[in-house]
């Protein structure tokens, strides 16, 4: 596991978007998981812009997205799905066949969740797992527990977490208080997982990751058992790490 540091967050997001056109050049047919959340939306801009000059294909392209909210339609302005729809998929040229999100809306959730883990496992693995990071350490919406759950599920959301997403909501009342969830078991089966953090509050939970301690209590630090994991942060972040784990250092 190693820590690239990068100046600033748009060299970070924009290197991260080139990486994967060369994935895609290489294999068109490449598995991308994604995540929502602001930290990725400068790749997802950065991508838009490969696409326009053409240097990214995403005719052949699969993702699969981490996590939704339950009880929000694709329509809600605030759905993980209308985000990935607003930032990337209406901006590129991705079928809709190869786009796979669990469901927010849904009767049965034992239910939801197997059809999700049906299509996760219909494709060999992600090719390339993007993450970010919650504060208090979790990825998609893997909330700290006393055990970790490897399938898709659905989860309560952590009060902190809850209190961080609010800034998107016109009341913290609003924040839905569950979320379904892509489990562990399919991030680890990433072959190459890159988990971006661009804001200091994020050391904290990337600390965990370099501790050497797997902590129920801090899903990503799972991440240490993962053979190809890179974490892609800026100055300020890696300014504020306390582990020093392997780095590389991207200039512009
Ligand atoms: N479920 C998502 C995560 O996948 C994301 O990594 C995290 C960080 O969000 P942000 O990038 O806005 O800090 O928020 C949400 O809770």
């Amino acid at each position: 596991m190693e820590l690239v540091v990068y100046d600033d967050y748009q060299t970070l997001s924009r290197q991260t978007a080139k990486y994967i056109a060369e994935l895609v050049r290489k294999k068109p047919n490449t598995v991308l998981g994604l995540a929502t959340g602001s930290t990725p939306l400068g790749l997802y801009q950065e991508l838009v812009h490969l696409y326009n000059e053409k240097e990214i294909d995403f005719k052949d392209v699969l993702t699969f997205n981490l996590d939704e909210y339950v009880g929000l339609p694709k329509e809600h302005p605030q759905s993980y799905y209308y985000f990935m729809n607003q930032h990337l998929f209406s901006k590129v040229n991705i079928a809709k066949n190869n786009i796979h999100f669990p469901r927010g809306i849904f009767t049965d959730p034992k239910e939801a969740c197997r059809e999700y883990e049906k299509q996760l496992t219909e494709v060999d693995h992600i090719d390339l797992q993007i993450l970010g990071i919650g504060s208090n350490g979790h990825i998609g919406f893997n909330e700290p527990a006393k055990r970790m759950t490897l399938d898709t599920h659905i989860t309560d959301l952590a009060p902190r977490t809850i209190q961080d997403n609010a800034r998107f909501f016109n009341d913290s009342n609003e924040v839905p208080r569950q979320a379904i969830t892509m489990g562990i078991g399919s991030i680890m089966r990433a072959k190459t997982i890159l988990l971006m953090a661009h804001k200091e509050s994020k050391a904290e939970a990337i600390d965990a990751i370099f501790s050497g301690v797997v902590d129920p209590n801090l899903p990503a630090s799972i991440l240490q058992l993962h053979s190809n994991v890179l974490v892609l942060v800026n100055k300020e972040v890696a300014n504020r790490l306390h582990y020093r784990p392997p780095t590389i250092m991207v200039n512009q």
